[in-house]
């Protein structure tokens, strides 16, 4: 019998790029009276295709900062971000029609109808058929009602209806979503992410989400990244966080984490080591 040759095997590369790659990614901002803040300070993670991420932190820990660099709204000081494959830095344009976000934060026109906001916007992301999406989530989204008011004197539950058919425009492969229910009563922010979860499924979209409700993440997200003062301090699986703080709710581990001197938390790289 001959002997065959079995050829070396080849390293592992994974087929497709992850929705996100950000390396080393920092933003300083200089305040009116000279001082450096460090907003965001050199982090790094990845978001796989078709996943729920949640970036967690307390107040001013860097999420939206975060989002707003993954966006190309802000300029990082330093680092790379990496969107569908894509390099942020010099190729933005190839990939913003593939993604799109929605945050409190951002307002839409007030005096224009929700028919004209959402028309407004379908027109910037180049959409042929522009009638016929504008209808088509306004039913997915039940904003029949009140597509023809002022955007402006809608309540905060509708807004935030309305922003998310705003970002659902395009039917976008990454979703990236600041607070997506902050400010929700009970009923409608359980809508939003039974909306979200069918939304994923049905498109295998990727979705990236801030949030301060960790019944929300815990519901919503495979995979968690949790941030204090601009750094990553650990990521994992809700399941692996809480197995690993010895805590029975996300909301206890998110508290370990905002409690903790900085010499008890884990870091970004502890916390890859421990995955
Ligand atoms: N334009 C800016 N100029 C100066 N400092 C800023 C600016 N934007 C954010 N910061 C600072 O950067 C830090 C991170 O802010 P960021 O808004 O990203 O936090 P966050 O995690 O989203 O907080 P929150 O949960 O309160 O929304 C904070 O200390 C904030 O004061």
């Amino acid at each position: 019998m001959t002997e065959r040759t079995i050829p070396p095997q080849q390293p592992a590369t994974p087929a497709v790029a992850p929705a996100i790659r950000a390396e080393g990614l920092t933003k300083r901002f200089a305040t009116p009276d000279g001082r450096d803040v460090t907003a965001v300070d050199a982090i790094g993670f990845t978001v796989p295709r078709g996943s729920v991420t949640g970036l967690l932190g307390g107040n001013g820990a860097g999420k939206t900062t975060t989002i707003s660099m993954l966006l190309g709204l802000l300029l990082p000081t330093a680092g790379t971000v990496e969107i569908l494959g894509v390099d942020m830095a010099r190729h933005r344009h190839a990939v913003l029609p593939r993604m799109n976000f929605s945050s409190p934060y951002v307002e839409l026109p007030h005096r224009l109808t929700v028919r004209e906001n959402l028309t407004v916007y379908a027109h910037l992301y180049g959409l042929t058929c522009v009638k016929k999406r504008v209808q088509e989530l306004a039913e997915h989204l039940d904003l029949s009602r009140f597509l023809d008011r002022p955007s402006g004197g809608l309540s905060a539950g509708q807004k935030t209806r309305v922003a998310l058919a705003k970002a659902l425009l395009n039917d976008p492969e990454l979703l990236l979503l600041d607070e997506p229910t902050a400010s929700l009563d009970p009923d409608t922010a359980d809508w939003i992410r039974t909306y979200l979860e069918r939304y994923r499924l049905r498109t295998g979209a990727t979705i990236l989400l801030a949030s301060h409700n960790m019944l929300e993440v815990e519901r919503l997200c495979d995979s968690v990244l949790m941030m204090r003062q601009g750094r990553i301090v650990d990521r994992g699986a809700p399941s692996a966080l809480l197995a690993r703080y010895g805590r029975q709710t996300l909301e206890e581990v998110f508290l370990d984490i905002a409690r903790a001197s900085d010499d008890r938390i884990l870091t970004g790289e502890t916390a890859d080591a421990a995955e």
